[in-house]
């Protein structure tokens, strides 16, 4: 896909006004001039930040949009990927998580100059994060399957969507959690690269009652 027809994609698949547009389009320079600070994304991805990043996570909505009420958590957003670009595009509130300071400081700064007041920040681990029931948990590059079902299993119930982008290993990372983790799991196709995947789930972890017990 090329940042022409990525930002096609985008019109046609969301109802884009002139202004979520300008939103995005100064998304895209509060990352690039961070980059001067942190690395919040690969270098080598910056021409095609609108493919790679953008799309990337827009098309996380597209699935997302089903789940019923609550929040959309984002799992280690980092750069605000996909948590921002959720936040731009859709009224649902969003809370993004994440552990390292520079990145946190990063998220709450485009939170106030893209003027999100539904989007906010969790500054600490997944792990430490008081339980809810999210509607939708997204989570881009930030654990392989099963320990990122076990991280979040607290912000969870059979309600809660879950939206993860993988990469080629979505196959085995599924199989690894099949022991533990009872649902239904969908693979679905990305749009923006033939070798990933996205993981869209309602995932349950059984409760398993101690031997001897009633
Ligand atoms: C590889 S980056 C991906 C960032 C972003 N989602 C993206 O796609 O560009 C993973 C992020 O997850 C964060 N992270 C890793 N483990 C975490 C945890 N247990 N709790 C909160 N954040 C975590 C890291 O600090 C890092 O910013």
């Amino acid at each position: 896909m090329t940042e022409e027809e990525a930002r096609v994609w985008l019109s046609a698949h969301f109802d884009v006004s002139r202004e979520t547009m300008a939103r995005l389009e100064r998304f895209v320079e509060i990352l690039l001039a961070a980059m001067d600070e942190q690395n919040l994304i690969a270098e080598s991805t910056r021409p095609h930040i609108w493919a790679r990043h953008i799309v990337d996570s827009a098309q996380l909505l597209t699935h997302g949009n089903s789940a019923g009420e609550g929040a959309w958590v984002d799992l280690g957003s980092g750069a605000g990927l996909p948590g921002i670009v959720v936040a731009c595009l859709s009224e649902r509130p969003v809370l993004m998580v994440e552990s390292r300071r520079k990145r946190i400081d990063f998220l709450n700064e485009a939170i106030a100059l893209l003027n999100l007041p539904h989007a906010s920040v969790f500054g600490g681990r997944v792990e430490l994060v008081p339980p809810r029931a999210a509607g939708v948990i997204s989570a881009r590059a930030y654990a392989p399957l099963p320990r990122l079902l076990e991280s979040a299993a607290h912000l969870s119930d059979k309600n809660t969507l879950w939206v993860l982008p993988k990469g080629r290993n979505a196959q085995n990372e599924l199989e690894a959690t099949r022991p533990s983790w009872q649902g239904v799991f969908h693979v679905e196709p990305s749009v923006t690269d033939a070798d990933s995947a996205i993981i869209v789930a309602h995932a349950v972890k059984p409760v398993v009652r101690k031997k001897g017990r009633a």
